[in-house]
């Protein structure tokens, strides 16, 4: 066994797709969402009311300062997925080109970096979520089964400290591991 996808046992049941390539020489394995969601658009908001609220340090009204931090929070996508991979093997999640073009949907972490101890992992088994954010100026429907980014697995290298440096373990993504 070298590198591939399973589905996290919370969508045991949901008849989701394991990751595939489109094209024979494809790079990158697309990801399916493994849930209807909806992505808000980051001008929904009343960003006038908002900005002048920050300028002038004022309490602006608590809805308006929800809804803000909402959308303006990446928005986690399931997949539903999770990867094992050879421990000098790296997942990377990369948008899909006509994300942009299309709906206006950006990965704001650049690219995702999926470690091969993220597998299995304590805190959530390890289940691929992916990040994004919708600059365009309506709301985005994804639907179950609709291609939401691509993965790329590649090896990746050790400086020569690096065995004299210490190693958490992993227990979850996204902060897990501190500040
Ligand atoms: O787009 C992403 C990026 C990361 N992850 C998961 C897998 C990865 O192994 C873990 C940690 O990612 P990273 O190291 O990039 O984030 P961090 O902010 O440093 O979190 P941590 O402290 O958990 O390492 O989160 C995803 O599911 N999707
Ligand atoms: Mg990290």
């Amino acid at each position: 066994m070298n590198r591939g996808f399973e589905i996290v046992s919370k969508y045991a049941d949901a008849n989701l797709a394991l990751p595939y390539r489109t094209t024979k020489n494809a790079a990158g394995y697309d990801f399916e969402s493994a849930e209807d969601v909806i992505i808000p658009s980051i001008w929904k908001l009343n960003f006038l009311k908002i900005l002048w609220a920050i300028r002038h340090q004022k309490n602006f009204g608590e809805s308006d300062l929800e809804k803000a931090r909402k959308v303006l929070k990446p928005f986690l996508i399931p997949t539903g997925i999770k990867a094992y991979m050879n421990s000098d093997e790296v997942l990377i999640i990369a948008n899909r080109s006509s994300n942009p073009l299309k709906r206006g949907l950006v990965i704001p972490n650049g690219i995702g970096v999926i470690d091969a101890d993220y597998y299995n992992n304590s805190g959530n088994e390890g289940e691929i979520f992916v990040q994004i954010l919708n600059f365009g100026l309506s709301d985005v429907k994804i639907g179950k089964g609709d291609r939401i980014a691509q993965g790329i697995f590649m090896p990746y290298l050790l400086t020569d400290q690096d065995r004299s440096q210490q190693k958490q373990t992993r227990n979850g993504g996204f902060g897990s591991s501190g500040r």
